[in-house]
C-alpha cells in the first residue's frame, strides 16, 4: 500500500494518460451538445402557404398565410406572410361586366406567385370569401352574382396554386372566423378563459361575436367551438345593411324622404357632413340598394348639403336603429337577441380605421363624443386643407362614419361608458390582419384541432438550455474530478523528493 504512489510517480505514461481523457472527455461533452443542437434545430425552417381572397363589398384584399412546415397545429404559429389589396372596386361592382371581376385580381395573384417559393405553388390552399356586397347582390340579382363567381373562379384556376373554391360565405362564418382569428393571434384559445370578443365593421355588414356566461335565447345566433380540448358557446351575429356605406344610404334615405316632393330642386340638409360640404347627388346613388326601400327616381338629382352637428347627427343616426319589437330577454336592435355585452373586445376593419383616422381610439366615450362634435362642425374647406392627400369622397364621410361607430356600439350593442375600455381598436395583431380570413383557412385547412396536440414537455430553447447547463456541469464535475484524482500524487511525489 505505502509504495503506491512512487509505482504511479514512476510511471512516464500517467501524465499524458490524463491529458488524452480530459481531451475524450472534452470532445465527447461538445460532440453531446452539438448532435443535439443539429439534430433538434431543421436546418432550413421549410414553410408551407396559404392564400386567402377577402372579397368584400368596396375592395378585394389578397391575404398570404405561412406556416412551419412540421409545426401546424400548435397555436400562433401561422402568421400573415403579406397583403396586397386589389386596385379598384369590390367584385359585387362589377355586376354589370362579371369578366372585369376575374381580371381585377390579377395584379395581387401575381404577386403571390412571385413571392411564394415555386416548389410550394401546387401545395398552396387557394380560397376566396365574399362577403356581404356579394350576399346583397345575390339578393338583387342571383344570376349576375352568379357571372361575378365563374370569373374569379376561371382566373383562379390558371394560377399553379391548389384552388379551393370561391363563394359566399354568411354572416355566421364572417363572424365566428374573425372570432377565431383574434383569439388564434392572441393565442387566448390555450387556456379556457379570457377570450377577446370580435367586433368588425365593413361597407355592408357588421359583426358581433363573443363569449357569453349568459343564456342563449336564439338558436341562430349561437355557435359551439371545440378548441385545442376547450369548449366555447359563442354568441354571434351579423347585420346585414349595417355596414358603415349602407348605414349612410339609409340614412340619406331618411333625410330625402321628407323633402323630395316639396320644391323642384332637392336640397338635402346633412348634419352628418361638414358645414360647407355642398355636392351634387342623383337619387339612384342612395336607392340603388336592396338594404333602401321605399322611394326610387334614378333620374332625380339632389344637393347634397353638410351641416356639420354632432348632437344632430347622432338623432339622425339612431333613426337606423329599430328599438321596439323584442321577443327575447334583450335585445341589440331591430329585435335581434343579444346578451349583454362581456370582456374584452378588439374591434377591427372599418372600426380602426375611422377611429384611427379621427384619433379617437384611447379615448372615453364621453371624450370622443366631444371630439367628435368638434370635428363635425369644422367647415369642409379647413378639413380639405387638413387632409390634402384623403380622396375627398372618403374624407367628407368620416363625421357620418365616427358618430354612427358610436351610435353602433352605444344605442346598438349597448356598450357603456364603464366598459368602453374594453374595446380594444386594433389592425393587427403581431404581423396579421383582424378579420376572418385567417380563421376561415385553419378551419378549412383543419389546423386549429379540437383536442390539444400532443407537444414535447420542453419548448425548443429550453431544451437547448438544459442540455448545454448539464453539458457544463459535467465538464467541471469532470475537472474537478481530475484535480482529486491527482493531488494525493502530487504530495507523495513532494514526500519522496
Ligand atoms: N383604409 C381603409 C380601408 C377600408 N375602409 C372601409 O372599410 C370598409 C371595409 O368593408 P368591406 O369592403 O370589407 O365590406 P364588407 O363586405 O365586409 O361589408 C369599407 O367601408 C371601406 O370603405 C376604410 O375606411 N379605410
Ligand atoms: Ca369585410
Amino acid at each position: 500500500m505505502d509504495d503506491q504512489p512512487e509505482m504511479k510517480a514512476k510511471n512516464p505514461w500517467h501524465r499524458p494518460r490524463i491529458i488524452f481523457i480530459t481531451v475524450l472527455f472534452v470532445i465527447g461533452i461538445v460532440s453531446m451538445v452539438a448532435i443535439g443542437v443539429v439534430q433538434n434545430k431543421p436546418l432550413h425552417q421549410k414553410y408551407k402557404y396559404g392564400i386567402v381572397l377577402d372579397a368584400g363589398s368596396s375592395h378585394t384584399s389578397v391575404y398570404i398565410y405561412q406556416w412551419p412546415a412540421e409545426k401546424e397545429n400548435n397555436t400562433g404559429m401561422v402568421q400573415q406572410m403579406d397583403a396586397c389589396n386589389v386596385p379598384g372596386v369590390g367584385i359585387s361592382g362589377y355586376s354589370t361586366e362579371p369578366n372585369r371581376a376575374g381580371d381585377s385580381l390579377k395584379s395581387c395573384m401575381d404577386k403571390a406567385r412571385s413571392i411564394i417559393p415555386n416548389h410550394r405553388h401546387p401545395e398552396t390552399p387557394v380560397y376566396l370569401g365574399a362577403t356581404a356586397g356579394m350576399r346583397l347582390l345575390e339578393m338583387k340579382n342571383a344570376a349576375a352574382s352568379e357571372k361575378v363567381l365563374e370569373s374569379v373562379e376561371r382566373v383562379l384556376q390558371t394560377y399553379p396554386f391548389s384552388y379551393q373554391g370561391a363563394r359566399i360565405i354568411s354572416g355566421q362564418e364572417e363572424g365566428a372566423f374573425g372570432w377565431i382569428t383574434v383569439n388564434y393571434l392572441n393565442e387566448s384559445l390555450r387556456q379556457a378563459s379570457g377570450t377577446l370578443g370580435a367586433l368588425d365593421l365593413g361597407g355592408a355588414s357588421t359583426q358581433i361575436t363573443f363569449v357569453s356566461g349568459q343564456k342563449q335565447e336564439s338558436p341562430d345566433n349561437s355557435i359551439d367551438f371545440r378548441l385545442y380540448g376547450h369548449d366555447y358557446h359563442v354568441y354571434t351575429h351579423s347585420f346585414l345593411c349595417y355596414g358603415k356605406d349602407q348605414v349612410l344610404k339609409l340614412s340619406l334615405a331618411n333625410e330625402i324622404r321628407p323633402v323630395h316632393t316639396k320644391t323642384e330642386t332637392i336640397v338635402v340638409e346633412d348634419p352628418c357632413f361638414h358645414p360647407g360640404y355642398r355636392m351634387n347627388k342623383n337619387f339612384q346613388s342612395v336607392f340603388n340598394s336592396p338594404c333602401v326601400t321605399g322611394l326610387s327616381y334614378p333620374e332625380k338629382n339632389f344637393v347634397h348639403m353638410g351641416s356639420g352637428n354632432g348632437t344632430k347627427c347622432h338623432a339622425a343616426v339612431r333613426k337606423v336603429f329599430n328599438d321596439s319589437g323584442c321577443s327575447y330577454s334583450i335585445c341589440s336592435f331591430n329585435g335581434i337577441f343579444q346578451p349583454r355585452v362581456e370582456g374584452q373586445f378588439g374591434a377591427f376593419s372599418a372600426f380602426f380605421f375611422v377611429m384611427d383616422f379621427l384619433n379617437l381610439t384611447t379615448l372615453s366615450l364621453d371624450e370622443a363624443k366631444e371630439e367628435l362634435g368638434k370635428y363635425c362642425a369644422t367647415p369642409w374647406e379647413i378639413i380639405k386643407q387638413n387632409h390634402p392627400n384623403v380622396k375627398e369622397k372618403y374624407l367628407a364621410e368620416y363625421c357620418f362614419s365616427g358618430t354612427y361607430i358610436l351610435t353602433l356600439l352605444e344605442d346598438g350593442y349597448n356598450f357603456t361608458s364603464h366598459n368602453w375600455q374594453d374595446i380594444k381598436f386594433i389592425k393587427k395583431i403581431g404581423n396579421s390582419d383582424a378579420g376572418w380570413t385567417l380563421g376561415y383557412m385553419l378551419n378549412l385547412t383543419n389546423m386549429i384541432p379540437a383536442e390539444s396536440p400532443d407537444t414535447p414537455p420542453l419548448p425548443y430553447g429550453g431544451y437547448v438550455t438544459l442540455m448545454v447547463l448539464f453539458a457544463v456541469m459535467i465538464l467541471l464535475l469532470g475537472l474537478l474530478a481530475c484535480k482529486v484524482f491527482r493531488r494525493p500524487t502530487g504530495s507523495a511525489q513532494k514526500e519522496i523528493i
